[in-house]
């Protein structure tokens, strides 16, 4: 099946009056349909920066970026991406979350006879509908990253970009958001998700992409990663952790 992203020879330098720094060089890979992929890597290893480049809030200084065969850099139509980013701005409080949501759809240029049911069908999918009327400044961390979430997914996009969307919940709250994380890629939604959360990567990410010093260094299932670190125990499988910290050494800048 065709990719739903792919990334080619994407490179990221940030350049300053003094000097250079290349944050992303040379990435190439791609997300089918209902994939999750999983970004893993150390602080300042180049991540955000890719997902910034994807989602259209950065330009890269050289590559492509496709989306659906759409390129993203040279084209006026906007490719359709959904993205959550870490953090707890975006809503209004003192609106409901329905309110809220209306106001995005309208952002995210809905038709306006279509944009109550699009809120709805949103709202049902993070299963926030029963609270559809309720102000967000009442909401908890774990609601609001639902209704992050929910904003992503105005307009159907085909891909979803997810950066360290758990960060800060409780492991019952961010359980329900995986499960809701796999339904959404069960139903074909491509996903690229970053994560400094091991369990969160073997429990959800079909192929890893082992990022270190702004290049991939490897990339393969959770199993493939571990068989490649060469970390073994007598008595059980190494942990996705153990094998992350064997090669973390590799992983960093020079
Ligand atoms: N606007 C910028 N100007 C200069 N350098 C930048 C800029 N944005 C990011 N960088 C640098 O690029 C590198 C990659 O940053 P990025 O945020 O992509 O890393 P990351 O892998 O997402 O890290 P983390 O796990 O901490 O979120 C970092 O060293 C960062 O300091």
């Amino acid at each position: 099946m065709e990719n739903v992203l792919e990334v080619q020879h994407l490179s990221k330098t940030f350049v300053t009056h003094k000097d250079s720094f290349h944050a992303v060089t040379d990435v190439s890979f791609g997300i089918r349909p209902g994939e999750i992929v999983s970004l893993l890597g150390p602080n300042g290893a180049g991540k955000t920066t890719i997902v910034s480049m994807v989602g259209g809030y950065l330009l890269p200084t050289s590559g492509t970026v496709l989306i659906n065969g759409i390129d993203r850099y040279k084209t006026r139509e906007k490719p359709k991406v959904g993205v959550v980013l870490g953090g707890d701005l975006g809503f209004y409080g003192r609106a409901s979350a329905q309110a809220n949501l209306l106001f995005f759809a309208d952002l995210a240029r809905i038709p306006r006879r279509e944009q109550r049911q699009e809120v709805q069908r949103v709202l049902q999918v993070v299963d926030l509908a029963n609270v559809a009327g309720k102000k967000v400044q009442f909401f908890s961390k774990g609601m609001r990253q639902r209704l992050h979430i929910a904003r992503a997914l105005l307009g159907n996009p085909p891909l979803l970009l997810l950066d360290e969307p758990t960060s800060g919940l409780d492991v019952e709250i961010a359980n329900e958001l995986h499960q809701t994380i796999r339904q959404l890629a069960d139903a074909g939604v491509a996903v690229l998700l970053t994560s400094h959360t091991m369990s969160e990567i073997e429990m959800l990410a079909d192929r890893v992409l082992l990022f270190g010093a702004g290049k991939i260094f490897t990339t393969g299932t959770v199993t493939e990663i571990v068989a490649q670190s060469k970390v073994h125990h007598i008595d059980r499988a190494a942990t996705l952790e153990e094998s992350y910290l064997a090669l973390a050494p590799m992983l960093r800048r020079p």
